[in-house]
């Protein structure tokens, strides 16, 4: 035999999202089964009917022989060969039911399964799901609900169809005569040797090939979700190389599991055409010196043909189920990531926004926050400014509880943001960015998001009050149109206005922008701006500002650089201080560029985003190429 190909290295740098060990996965089987008795019970039963059916007509068979071979009527004959038919119609019959109960079973599970990974997915924190990669999550939700929706489907229940089937052949053939036993055991040893061999690496075999189709997933979302970047640094042959190597690894994972197949298939089918041989063979010399009648050699030998195949079925669902197994404890795996926020039931006694020592690390061991400490007074305006990279919009999202903090802790009215359910959390405080996705369904689906049970009229207020109401109401439905994915496309403006409005209806009374409207085009933004001023009157705003004047009409300004607040005051106090803000308003101010200012700093904004990026894609780079020296 060639020299076996090693099983697929994990990678070490990876942060996955977790995978269920394999006694939790038997658990949330056996609870599924339970859940789902009757169904199961029910499908059993028809398909052990349609075993006992079938297995009538090779019994009858023989003794038709056996009748012909001592004389019998033709009477007789047709009588035993209307029975075998009639079985033969009852057992097609039954299976059919039997097909159909499994069926409903199976989806059953399916179904349950898909809603808990769902419900599951959306609880996941998203630091986490940073992490991770969203490969990981996208290839989960595909690649393995597909592989445990076919196991689930059809596994499971040809699985057991086949037990049944083999267990109750198995009857039979004693009945016809225990002897007629002894060849089935001359298989049992190989096959199980093999099937164990097989069992011991596969599960882990089948694991890694998901890894390492997510790895794939992963580095091509990136590519494509950074094709601009990449395209502008120059960057391609590294991407290119990066692929390669994911196929590589991918290519080395898929290899080990036929390997394995390789192995337990012709072994397993060399068995099978052993014991209709023996029976043969058996059944003649016994026939001849008269242990056996013609009529059991048939039967048996039926039977031991018949049997055969609901034995490879079970080998070859074992095979499926191994991958489903897999799947299943990866979907289960995402229950495992604990919570990033656990509702305490206490409730804000105020708005005033405090953070107190805060660090942050996205990376264990890299922290880019180091003692933040920060209060923000009800009806404050507060703008953060500082340069590219110093953490502006870490603290941003912190601020508005999107991440927890590593150390210290960021609470309204005295009540920490992670011990806030996250529907109560939005109706206190909210980020507003440019990431704003436009759902599947319609104008109104997407507003009332954050309340469902809002009323027309307050979808339509809170349209007004971005100043979106005139162009929605010019569509063909109203606020019934069809957006996203397959109904009408929306301006990137039009986009962050509904986003607006549905803040407008979640009525936080804090709001942290980032970037709200640097990257629209000019129009637009003016636009914009005057909905954005609308949903701000009478809230407190924590700006993220890249342009002055935005830090000039705050109340307050807080520097940040390297991760900490080095300047705290208003406009004034800052610039009479001539420290750092002292610097930047007099290099902004000088320039004058009142006009082109928007553009510019909109520039500088893609600038810095492409090569955050390219830092980025350069450390999963190095990454990936120390785990390759490693390996
Ligand atoms: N998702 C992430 N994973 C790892 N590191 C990150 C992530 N997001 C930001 N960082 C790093 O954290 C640091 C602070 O980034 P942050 O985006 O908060 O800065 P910023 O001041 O808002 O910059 P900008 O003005 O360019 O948006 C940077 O070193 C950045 O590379």
């Amino acid at each position: 035999m060639a020299a076996a190909p090693a099983p697929p290295p994990e990678n070490p740098a990876r942060q996955a999202l977790p995978v269920a060990a394999y006694p939790e996965v038997r658990r949330y089987a056996a609870h599924v089964a339970r859940n789902r008795g009757r169904d199961l019970g029910l499908t059993v039963a028809l398909f052990a009917l349609a075993a006992v059916a079938g297995l009538f007509g090779p019994r009858l068979l023989g003794a038709l022989i056996d009748g012909v071979q001592h004389g019998t009527t033709a009477g007789h004959v047709d009588v035993v060969v209307g029975l075998i038919a009639l079985f033969l119609v009852l057992q097609t019959v039954l299976t059919r039911y039997a097909n159909l109960a499994a069926g409903k079973f199976g989806e059953g599970v399916l179904a349950e399964l898909r809603e808990n990974f769902v419900a599951r997915v959306l609880e996941l924190p998203l630091s986490v799901v940073e992490r991770a990669g969203s490969g990981d999550l996208l290839s989960r939700s595909s690649r393995d609900v597909d592989a445990l929706s076919q196991a689930a489907r059809f596994g499971v229940p040809t699985t057991l169809v086949a037990l049944v089937t083999t267990a109750l052949t198995l009857v039979a053939l004693a009945l016809v005569s225990p002897w007629a036993m002894l060849p089935l055991l001359v298989i049992v040893p190989p096959i199980w040797v093999v099937f164990r061999w097989y069992l011991k690496r596969a599960p882990a075999g089948y694991l890694a090939e998901s890894a390492r189709y997510a790895d794939m997933t992963d580095g091509l979302t990136e590519t494509v979700d950074g094709a601009r970047t990449i395209e502008a640094l120059g960057l391609q042959q590294r991407r290119v190389d990066r692929t390669d190597e994911d196929i590589r690894r991918q290519y080395a994972a898929e290899r080990y599991t036929l390997y394995l197949r390789c192995v337990f298939w012709p072994t397993a089918e060399s068995c099978y055409i052993v014991p209709v041989a023996l029976t043969l063979l058996l059944g003649g010399l016994g026939y001849i010196h008269g242990w056996f009648s013609l009529g059991q050699v048939t039967a048996a030998t039926i039977y031991m043909q018949q049997i055969m195949g609901p034995i490879d079925e079970m080998l070859a669902w074992a095979d499926q189920l191994q991958v489903g197994g897999a799947s299943l404890a990866r979907l289960l795996g995402v229950a495992g990531v604990p919570a990033d926020r656990e509702p305490s039931g206490a409730r804000p006694s105020g708005e005033d926004l405090v953070a107190a020592d805060v660090r942050y690390s996205y990376i264990p061991g890299r922290e880019v926050l180091h003692g933040v400490d920060l209060s923000v007074r009800a009806g404050e305006r507060l703008a953060m400014v500082g340069p590219s990279g110093a953490g502006k919009s870490t603290l941003g999202r912190l601020l508005a509880g999107i991440h927890g903090p590593t150390e210290g802790s960021v609470a309204v009215g005295g009540v920490p943001l992670v011990e806030l359910p996250l529907g109560e959390l939005r109706g206190q405080v909210a980020l507003v960015n440019q990431e704003h996705h436009v759902f599947a369904g319609t104008v109104r689906d997407n507003v009332v998001l954050p309340r469902p049970e809002a009323s027309d009229a307050e979808v339509g207020a809170a349209l007004a009050a971005v100043d979106a109401l005139t162009w929605v109401e010019a569509l063909p439905e109203g606020l019934h149109t069809e957006i996203g994915a397959e109904g009408r496309t929306l301006s990137p403006a039009q986009a962050q206005q509904l986003a607006l409005a549905r803040l407008v209806l979640a009525d936080p009374h804090t709001l942290v922008l980032d970037e709200a409207t640097s990257l629209i085009d000019p129009r637009a933004a003016r636009h914009l701006e005057r909905s954005l001023a609308a949903v701000l009157e009478g809230r407190t705003v924590i700006a993220i500002a890249h342009r002055l004047h935005t830090a000039h009409d705050a109340d307050r300004v807080a520097v940040v650089e390297d991760g900490v607040i080095a300047e705290l005051g208003s406009h004034e106090e800052l610039v009479a201080a001539d420290g750092a803000y002292a610097g930047l308003w007099e290099s902004w101010h000088g320039r004058g560029a009142a006009a082109g200012e928007r553009i510019e700093t909109a520039k500088q904004v893609e600038t810095a985003k492409q090569v955050e990026t390219a830092e980025r894609i350069e450390t999963a780079e190095r990454v990936q190429r120390v785990d390759t020296v490693e390996r």
